[in-house]
């Protein structure tokens, strides 16, 4: 891997005692038929002892020099990873229901990875009622992102139900890259040099492209001048505060059918339902506590900005900001401001040639990076006042070594200014919400889940109804 990039490099550097960097999953897998009583610690063992181990399991920090720790540390290979700390075992109190594997995976969330490690670490969870068992892995922002570790995750399970004997996941390679295609190497000082020269290069080549969609986005935030939602022109909330280290977890499930079709009967996309869905679920929550902003709440949506065929490591996001609507009552309304939002957002990143997005994201996001390195986030405006990241999963049902996985849920981070996440991640027939968020700002954030399923129920029968009366002045324009 060698050299690390400027957007992974930022994950590393804005790491804080409050603020951990990583990002997790959360699946949860059915017990294979047959399977043994002692099945998931000989199953430990086995993962414990794998012989090979591949890249990002493998990767380390290296801090090449004094020079090499003012720019970027490095990437290096681990050559004697400790299986043993990073494959860790739990077991659920009785009943082992959903609740219990809540409040366990908000806990091993809290905690930081080990800096001197690779990092990552992997549990098997027991207990779990019916028959079935949690895997909750987590690893450094800095290593992987949303489309990366779904992309890793396809290749280590497999869509056959009778596959055994299956490699553990840290031996499962990357797909064979095509010949003369440039691997890892071992970084040298010079690396470091290059790294700053091809960045400095690149930006001058694209500066009028940047120069103009940064402008419009400043304008925007300055004077309201058109629709587009600017960074740091959201209000302050209380999501918008410093934060505490400790974090709590809530899940949801949809059907991604059900959320297809209202979208489509909408005239929405799908990210526009998620974004109504969270955005209705805030301004309630926000509304019961008496402190919901009188401007509408922003969300940064990251999005992939990865090359299809890329099954690389690291981040490969940008962000948009949309509106969420909150200063609307009207359903209606509400999600078609946050369709108009989302349009002139999307129409803005697309207006960007390729090759300047990771300049382009840097540039809009390093007042932020600079406010939590310098200890001011959470003490000015926010960048945007919540994060919402929408990541298309597996389409097949997955297993490993015969273990069905039945769901699985993303979990996120957060930072100072931003004491909540929102991530989802299909996975097959459905649609999973991971609420991550800081555990002092949000004691009651299952409401958020529970509300989200309201605002559901209520577009959905006033699409319907919107769809029956359209129908019917339709049959009576035709009489
Ligand atoms: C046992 C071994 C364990 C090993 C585990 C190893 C690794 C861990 C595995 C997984 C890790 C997950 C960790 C989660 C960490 C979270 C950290 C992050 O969040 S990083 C940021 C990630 N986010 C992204 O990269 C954003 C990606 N999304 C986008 O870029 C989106 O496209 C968008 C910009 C947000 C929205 O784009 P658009 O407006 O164009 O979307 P539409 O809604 O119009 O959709 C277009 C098209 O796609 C379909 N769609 C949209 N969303 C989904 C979805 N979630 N699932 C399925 N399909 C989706 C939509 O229906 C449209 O389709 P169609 O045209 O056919 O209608
Ligand atoms: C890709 C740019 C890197 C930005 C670096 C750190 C800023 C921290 C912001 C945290 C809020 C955003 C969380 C997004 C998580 C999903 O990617």
């Amino acid at each position: 891997m060698g050299r690390i990039n400027i957007l992974d490099a930022s994950w590393l550097a804005v790491e804080s005692e409050e603020t951990s960097m990583h990002v997790g999953n959360l699946q949860i897998l059915s017990l294979p038929p047959n399977a043994s009583k002692t099945y998931l610690r000989d199953e430990i063992q086995r993962l414990k002892t794998a012989f090979d181990v591949v890249k990002p399991w493998n990767q380390k920090l290296a801090y090449p020099s004094f020079l090499g720790k003012l720019l970027a540390p490095t990437w290096v290979e681990d050559k004697d990873i400790d299986l043993d700390y990073h494959v860790r075992h739990s077991a659920l109190p009785k009943p082992g229901g959903e609740r219990e594997l809540g409040i366990l995976v908000s806990r091993l969330h809290s905690n930081h990875v080990d800096f001197k490690r690779p990092l990552w670490e992997f549990h098997i969870i027991e207990g779990l009622e019916n028959n079935r068992y949690a895997i909750y892995t987590k690893m450094h922002h800095s290593l992987i992102d949303g489309i990366s570790g779904v992309r890793l995750l396809q290749r280590i399970l497999s869509t056959d139900p009778n596959e055994r004997e299956m490699l553990a996941p840290w031996s499962v390679g990357p797909k064979k890259k095509p010949k003369g295609v440039a691997t890892g190497h071992t970084p040298t000082i010079q690396d470091v040099f290059y790294h700053a020269i091809d960045a400095i290069k690149e930006q001058a080549n694209n500066t009028p492209q940047l120069v103009s969609a940064l402008s419009r986005l400043v304008l925007s935030g300055i004077k309201g001048r058109d629709e587009l939602a600017a960074p740091f022109v959201g209000p302050q909330s209380v999501l918008n505060m410093r934060v505490k280290a400790q974090r709590r977890i809530a899940t949801q499930q949809y059907s991604l059918d059900r959320l297809k079709k209202l979208a489509k009967d909408a005239d929405a996309s799908l990210n526009d339902i998620v974004l109504y869905l969270s955005g209705s679920a805030l301004r309630r929550f926000l509304l019961e506590r008496d402190c919901l902003p009188q401007q509408a709440l922003t969300a940064g949506i990251p999005v992939n900005i990865r090359p299809a065929d890329d099954d690389g490591t690291g981040t490969a996001i940008s962000f948009m900001i949309s509106s969420l609507a909150t200063n609307v009552a009207d359903p209606i309304k509400r999600l078609e401001t946050i369709k108009e939002s989302t349009h002139i957002a999307k129409e803005h990143l697309q207006s960007l040639p390729r090759n300047t997005l990771n300049q382009y994201t840097m540039l809009m996001m390093s007042p932020y990076i600079l406010q939590l390195l310098t200890g001011l986030g959470g003490r000015m405006r926010p960048a945007f006042n919540v994060t919402i990241s929408n990541v298309p999963g597996p389409k097949e049902t997955l297993y490993y070594n015969g273990a069905k996985l039945e769901a699985m849920y993303p979990i996120s981070l957060i930072a100072h200014g931003g004491a909540l996440n929102i991530t989802c991640l299909s996975y097959g027939e459905s649609l999973n919400f991971g609420y991550t968020g800081c555990r002092d700002t949000l004691p009651s954030m299952q409401n958020l889940a529970v509300y989200s399923g309201e605002a559901l129920e209520e577009l959905d029968a006033l699409i319907s109804k919107k769809a029956k009366t359209g129908k019917a002045k339709t049959r009576k324009a035709k009489k």
